[in-house]
């Protein structure tokens, strides 16, 4: 457990003053960074320097949060809290969301749409405290992004997600194309997969390379992948480049919302998803992470001088990931998001029970 740091962020809280506790992927250390004042900022043109938390919505701006200081705490090993058996939670009608998704389905059909990302929330009770809960998903998911936001006006967010949204050193950039979901089976062999996540995960690498071409150079795309997260298996392809570091903020525009959260055509899936969920997704979906953030980097990995490698330097480093596996605090309740990518071929029960698998990698942290 990080003791002291989760100390310092429990009186912040008990002050109501904002922090956001995070550790990523592979690190063995947690980050707070604790805003001195209860003001909520917002990111105006992407030259900013703090924590950025923002909404599914475009409309909205994201939220800043001022490191007026920064703590690093290593992290004490804890033995993982991931269940082998599937947790289940109280027995949920499963049928609003699959006539959505039907209704996505016939929209996608009739060609009004190529693919919509449909989402549902869930609701469970919590009888353990929100370090505890965070602690819990950074022994469980090393390979994630693990956070817990907390803002008075705003409110608690926790999350472990696997999706990078832009990472930037200098002027290089890496993006994911992160789609199509398999439960891991009980040995943990890797899955064969279907036409159908193929598909919806090719229209997220095809959007995301038609949306940079122009404005990057160096583009690449990888190699398709098979990558775990928790419970679950995605298809997963890597993308990097160059751009111009005073264009920040059009490079992340022109990424969020891509085709793994929301879909093709983005404004009319969009719109669907604004007439069709019977909620607002909030954060859910939005990103968050690491803006012009100082940040120790090695500068000479690959030199043979054993002298120059241990040469650290500070840059200012941008690390952004895609709000998901995430949930919202209600007092002693939590609401759980979960969402999935729907096309011509998806079945309405499949979507849901993949919605059920998703809120696994919360559930099997939250319940005893
Ligand atoms: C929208 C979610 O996942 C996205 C990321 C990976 C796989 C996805 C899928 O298979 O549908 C989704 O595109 C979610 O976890 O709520």
């Amino acid at each position: 457990m990080a003791n002291s740091l989760f100390e310092k962020a429990q009186n912040q809280m008990m002050q109501g003053l904002p922090f956001v506790l995070y550790k990523k992927p592979k690190e063995s250390y947690v980050k707070g960074i604790f805003q001195l004042s209860a003001t909520l900022h917002s990111v105006i043109d992407f030259s900013e320097s703090g924590f950025v938390f923002a909404p599914f919505d475009t409309a909205k701006k994201p939220l800043l949060m001022i490191p007026d200081e920064v703590v690093t705490e290593a992290i004490q090993s804890e033995k993982s809290s991931l269940k082998k058996n599937l947790v289940r939670s109280e027995h949920l009608d499963s049928k609003p969301f699959e006539s959505i998704v039907s209704k996505a389905i016939d929209s996608i059909r009739s060609g009004k749409l190529e693919k919509v990302v449909l989402s549902r929330t869930k609701d469970v009770p919590i009888s353990i405290s929100i370090f505890a809960i965070f602690q819990r998903l950074i022994s469980s998911y090393g390979s994630a992004f693990c956070y817990l936001w907390y803002h008075p006006e705003v409110g608690t967010w926790l999350g472990a997600t696997p999706e990078i949204l832009l990472k930037v050193r200098g002027d290089v950039f890496i993006t994911m194309s992160l789609a199509g979901t398999q439960l891991v089976s009980g040995d943990d062999t890797i899955p064969v997969w279907g036409k159908k996540e193929y598909h919806e995960q090719q229209v997220v690498t095809d959007y995301i390379e038609q949306s940079l071409k122009d404005g990057v150079t160096d583009l690449k795309i990888g190699d398709l992948e098979t990558v775990r997260a928790g419970h679950l298996w995605h298809l997963r392809t890597k993308v990097s480049g160059r751009f111009i570091k005073e264009k920040l903020g059009t490079l992340i525009e022109s990424l969020h919302p891509t085709p793994a959260v929301c879909g093709i055509p983005k404004e009319r899936a969009k719109k669907f998803i604004r007439e069709n969920e019977p909620y607002d997704r909030m954060f859910y979906t939005g990103y968050l992470g690491e803006l012009n953030l100082k940040n120790e980097v090695d500068r000479s990995a690959n030199t043979r001088n054993t002298e120059q490698k241990a040469y650290r330097s500070v840059m200012d480093a941008t690390e952004l990931y895609v709000n998901l596996r995430c949930m919202k605090m209600n007092g002693n309740r939590a609401t759980l998001f979960v969402g999935g990518g729907i096309t011509s071929d998806s079945d309405p029960w499949k979507e849901w029970e993949e919605t059920e698998n998703k809120s696994q990698t919360l559930l099997s942290v939250l319940l005893d």
